[in-house]
């Protein structure tokens, strides 16, 4: 009789079975496609409160219903960071699982919030754009235009367009021009002098800007803090999203990638880094996000720095306590390489109220 679980029996027999595969490829998606996401998530305070706490993400007014109230919620709400990545993490399974990596994000937006825990996620993606990579021929770049809904309601709380690279069933034929693109821009023009904002209210980031404007200066700092990636926030948090990616949590397929490693989540990335910023100002609401790009790997023993530059100070908030301003975070990690930047705009509260 023959025994399945001898060593050289069972290698005969791994190599002569139909794997069944999950994700999908490049050839499957089509501009126009719309996907409903069947997995599906109840945003809960635990949930909430392990990404909050392992990215640093330690405001207040999402731990303490004081703090809440101030701010004009009805208790601590669900964390728009931890909502991105909620959105996207469900959508893993039907868009991205395949491989390829996450390679940006744009026009992200929380029409619906407040989001309080209890509320459970519905979400789709519809294709918006499938092109072919110039220098990677055995990939293609497809970008999902992804909507969270109330699934009781189906009010839109979180929307965003993301875009990956996707494996392709057959490699194509590509001209190579993509790598001539990226050629680097050796002659970098940075401004004379560095300003940092006095504090972290509305009006020190409008003053400091005043003062840039009038020098041949910038608005931007660094933040001190720093998060050093562990199985928690490489394999834990994308996971608790229901993120299937193998990117975080498969080691063995991995070890054959363009990384050699799990990486960690882009979301759990940015997340640390816009940590680590808002521990330096006072937030009172997010509005936004765009422009967000994924340069590098980040992965298991490598930290995540911060810095950020002040773009823009509009006195036109949603609430009379708070100004609105546009930032561009970068992080960073333990070898100064940009990880992950993008562009925030969020409403910071002012210093008199
Ligand atoms: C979720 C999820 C997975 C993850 O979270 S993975 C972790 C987050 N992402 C990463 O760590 C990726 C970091 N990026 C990289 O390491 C490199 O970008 C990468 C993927 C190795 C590619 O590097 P290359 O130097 O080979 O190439 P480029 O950076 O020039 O990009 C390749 C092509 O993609 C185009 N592209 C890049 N960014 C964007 C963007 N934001 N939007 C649209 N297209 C973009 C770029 O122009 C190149 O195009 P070509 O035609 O020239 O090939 C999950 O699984 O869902």
């Amino acid at each position: 009789m023959t025994d399945w679980t001898d060593p050289d029996t069972f290698a005969q027999a791994l190599e002569r079975v139909e794997t069944k595969e999950k994700g999908n490829c490049f050839e499957d998606f089509e501009e126009g496609d719309l996907i409903e996401h069947d997995p599906g998530l109840t945003l809960t305070e635990w949930g909430n409160e392990s990404w909050m706490s392992q990215t640093l993400n330690h405001d207040p007014a999402y731990w303490r219903t004081d703090a809440a109230a101030e701010r004009g919620f009805d208790e601590p709400p669900i964390h728009p960071d931890y909502l991105t990545a909620a959105t996207l993490g469900i959508t893993v399974e039907d868009l991205s699982e395949k491989g390829g990596y996450f390679l940006g994000r744009t026009d992200v937006r929380f029409p619906g919030t407040p989001v309080y825990a209890g509320t459970e996620l519905h979400v789709e993606s519809e294709v918006v754009n499938c092109a072919t990579s110039s220098s990677r021929p055995e990939y293609g770049i497809v970008s999902w235009r992804t909507r969270g809904r109330d699934a009781e309601t189906g009010e839109v709380l979180c929307s965003y367009e993301r875009t990956n690279m996707i494996p392709r069933r057959e490699p194509v034929a590509t001209d190579g021009s993509g790598a001539a693109a990226a050629e680097e821009d050796d002659d970098p023009e940075l401004p004379e002098e560095f300003i940092a904002p006095e504090g972290g209210y509305y009006e020190d980031f409008a003053e400091a800007l005043e003062t840039a404007d009038n020098e041949n200066a910038a608005v931007a700092y660094r933040h001190e803090r720093g998060r050093t990636q562990d199985d928690v926030t490489v394999a834990s948090l994308p996971l608790a999203t229901l993120n299937t990616a193998k990117q975080h949590h498969n080691v063995d397929v991995m070890s054959d990638s363009p990384s050699g490693d799990i990486v960690t989540y882009g979301d759990v990335t940015r997340s640390t880094a816009l940590g680590h910023a808002r521990s330096d100002e006072q937030t009172w609401r997010e509005v936004g996000f765009d422009d967000e790009s994924f340069h590098t790997f980040v992965a298991v023993g490598d930290t995540v720095y911060a810095f950020t530059r002040v773009l823009e100070a509009e006195d036109d908030a949603s609430s009379d306590d708070a100004g609105t301003v546009t930032f561009e975070h970068i992080a960073f990690n333990q070898d100064d390489e940009p990880v992950y930047s993008g562009t925030r705009t969020a409403e910071i509260r002012k210093r008199s109220n």
